[in-house]
């Protein structure tokens, strides 16, 4: 199975209308993929917090039509990254959206984990509440966003909903690019999953975004990196990869349901 990681930069000068035509014309250009994904708020731009609401949409807004669209005619899976998303009552969430090959959408995944060291988006943003794994033909299929790779709890409720692959859309800087590495390695090792992690690249408002997307097999192979400049990386999978790795080395097996009760 073939995948797509398109790591694309959002310059400050360049606008929101324009950037999305132009991604439009990467999408277009990618051949053979079944799944495609894009990085954290590209369209937007993850650090133009004081355009988040502004630039805040609905899921019928540009970024996610202009997505559905080409999704619909390709005939692919993709992952659209996140848009700020306009909800009820004024409240604006990091929401990753997962669109199937008719262009209609698979899950949305409000962040929960929303950033607030040299950010605002803890202070612009609601965290989300909820945590969805698809069935997808590829397996079970979630996506969580950058910061959330942090987080161990969140990847063991992952695993424990059954998630085979998980997205990692991100606008993660590239000062702390070696972070970025050990956690999407490690996450993968120790669920026993794909971790599909797609990066932003360029600067944004000073800040130098890092890159190297990546995607690592559920041995905690890294089988494919990107360098840090937009690009697309492509990528070819074997889902059933999941199985064998875990039939052949039982680890997730012999993991207690929880560790809350262990004795002092
Ligand atoms: O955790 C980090 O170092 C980066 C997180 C981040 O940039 C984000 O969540 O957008």
């Amino acid at each position: 199975m073939k995948i797509a990681l398109v790591q694309v930069a959002s310059p400050d000068a360049e606008t929101r209308e324009d950037r999305i035509d132009r991604v439009e014309k990467i999408l277009r250009s990618i051949n053979g993929a079944e799944l495609i994904v894009l990085p954290e708020l590209w369209s937007a731009g993850y650090f133009h917090f004081d355009d988040y609401a502004a630039l805040a949409e609905t899921l019928d807004g540009p970024t996610v039509s202009m997505c559905s669209r080409v999704a619909a005619e390709l005939g692919v899976h993709l992952h659209l990254g996140s848009i700020i998303e306009a909800g009820e009552g004024g409240q604006l969430s990091n929401t990753s959206i997962l669109l199937g090959p008719d262009g209609s959408v698979v899950h949305t995944y409000r962040k929960i984990h929303v950033f607030g060291y040299k950010s605002k988006e803890a202070e612009l943003l609601t965290a989300g509440t909820s945590l969805p794994v698809a069935a997808l033909p590829f397996g079970a299929t979630a996506g969580i966003t950058c910061y959330d790779l942090r987080f161990p709890g969140l990847w063991m409720e992952l695993s424990t909903r059954g998630a085979e692959i998980v997205i990692v859309p991100a606008a993660w800087p590239a000062a702390r690019r070696e972070h970025w590495r050990l956690l999407s390695t490690a996450r993968a090792l120790e669920h026993q999953i794909f971790v599909v992690a797609c990066n932003a690249a360029g600067t944004q408002e000073g800040v130098e975004l890092g890159g190297h997307s990546r995607v690592v097999d559920p041995a905690g192979k890294v089988i494919a990196e990107a360098d840090a400049g937009e690009s697309v990386l492509m990528v070819d999978i074997d889902p059933a990869q999941v199985s064998t790795v875990r039939n052949e080395f039982p680890v997730i097996n012999d993991r207690l349901a929880s560790y809350q009760t262990l004795t002092v």
